[in-house]
């Protein structure tokens, strides 16, 4: 890859380099870690990570090498694959409860025009070697991005890519039931869902697989965005399923399906139910809410001591009828550029790195899930939340005749 172009410029009288995006890249860097590695003295770059991604038990979050065969495949199908570790304190009294999880984050494979069984193949000859990496890793919980079966054809408002939805135990779970028994491995599938026993009703949803293959059950997503093109609301409704938290043979995990991360209570009511690891799959653009990505997941993580692995697609889905969306701007044929960087964040305000804004990728962290209940000990978010000023809060709130609490200072008012 061609990292930067450099465009001389001339302005104000004098000439200056401008560094032009050439890709969905950052300035040419896979990511904006290695921007920053590959730009600052080694000796700054690690006070800067520090500042960025935390520190885990008072130390930098440590890289783990992962097994050859795994390695192979990822230079085979040239796929980013990264891996790291999150410590938690020793405890006398618990066994560590050490658990190794993957995030896979992708483009489609074939352009929105071909036949749609082509392009459902065609993503799954795609994911298949980057599950076999996940698998000869020995990942035990494995998430993949949301609608990862389909182009994320949401924009366009066309009820054609209904097609692509799924009963629960379509096509894509059975593909990855298998898979999931092969590498004993709990696989997150958030599918296009269609419900053939209520009225062929469509849901975005998150299918939970067990790792002996079996369907443990499903989360539909809570929030749907009407925001920028993302017209997800012409296709299906909020979701009936609550917050279920999955208790799997690797630890509790839970979904919030990607528009659902700006809403802190849906956060908050995955760890009342006691999640240990939130999946946030997702497809989002960097216009939209790039400089939201780093934060939302991470503060979630902090606010309700668990983990959090945050999936974004890749790359740029052009379909074949610009479509508008009622915000001025020209007609246009695609969302705009999926920027990746799909991560992991710790209740310790640690993060990893994130996987690459422009490639395919695998990111593989262990976590000892010890360190969601040490977390709850150290801070006590949980026991200092005045659940019930709240409760109050949203009752009052839910009245028709609810009165904001404002005291408004009496000379504001005042006639002189
Ligand atoms: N898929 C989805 O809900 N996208 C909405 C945009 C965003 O939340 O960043």
């Amino acid at each position: 890859m061609e990292k930067i172009q450099s465009v001389a410029t001339s302005e104000n009288g004098g000439s200056q380099e401008e560094i032009k995006k050439v890709d969905g890249s950052a300035c040419g860097y896979e990511t904006l870690h290695q921007l920053l590695r590959e730009n600052l003295r080694p000796d700054i770059f690690q006070e800067v990570s520090r500042l960025l991604l935390g520190l885990n038990g008072g130390r930098a979050l440590e890289s783990i090498a992962l097994p050859d065969p795994a390695k192979t495949i990822s230079i085979k199908h040239e796929f980013d694959l990264q891996a790291f570790r999150f410590n938690a304190d020793k405890e006398l009294l618990r066994e560590p409860q050490i658990v190794r999880v993957g995030l896979i984050q992708n483009s489609i494979s074939l352009p929105t025009t071909a036949p749609f069984l082509d392009q459902k193949r065609a993503i799954y000859k795609k994911l298949e070697p980057m599950i076999d990496a996940a698998g000869a890793s020995g990942v035990n919980v494995l998430c993949l991005q949301e609608a990862w079966m389909m182009p994320f054809a949401f924009c366009t408002r066309e009820k054609r890519w209904c097609e692509f939805a799924e009963p629960i135990n379509g096509e894509s779970t059975q593909f990855l039931q298998g898979l999931a028994k092969k590498y004993n491995m709990v696989i997150v599938s958030p599918i296009l869902e269609r419900d053939v026993n209520h009225g062929e009703t469509i849901w975005n949803t998150a299918v939970v697989i067990g790792n002996s293959g079996n369907v443990i059950g499903k989360h539909r997503k809570n929030h749907i965005p009407r925001v920028g093109d993302f017209n997800e609301s012409t296709y299906y409704m909020e979701g009936d399923t609550g917050h279920p938290v999955f208790e799997t043979a690797f630890g509790k995990i839970a979904i919030n399906i990607c528009y659902g991360r700006h809403h802190p209570l849906n956060w908050m009511a995955f760890g009342l139910n006691g999640a240990e690891i939130v999946f946030n799959p997702s497809a989002t653009v960097g216009e939209l809410s790039e400089p939201m990505w780093p934060i939302e997941a991470r503060n979630a993580a902090i606010a309700n001591s668990y983990f959090v692995g945050s999936i974004n697609r890749v790359g740029t889905e052009t379909f074949p009828n610009p479509f508008t969306s009622g915000d001025g701007k020209p007609q246009h044929s695609d969302f705009g550029h999926f920027y990746g960087s799909s991560y992991f964040s710790a209740p310790d305000a640690s993060c990893t790195p994130s996987l690459s804004r422009h490639r395919d990728g695998l990111l593989i962290s262990d976590m000892d899930l010890n360190l969601c209940r040490q977390l709850k000990d150290k801070w006590g978010f949980r026991m200092t939340a005045r659940y019930e000023v709240y409760e109050l809060l949203l009752h009052q709130y839910l009245r028709p005749d609810f009165k904001p609490q404002v005291i408004s200072d009496p000379l504001l008012h005042k006639k002189c």
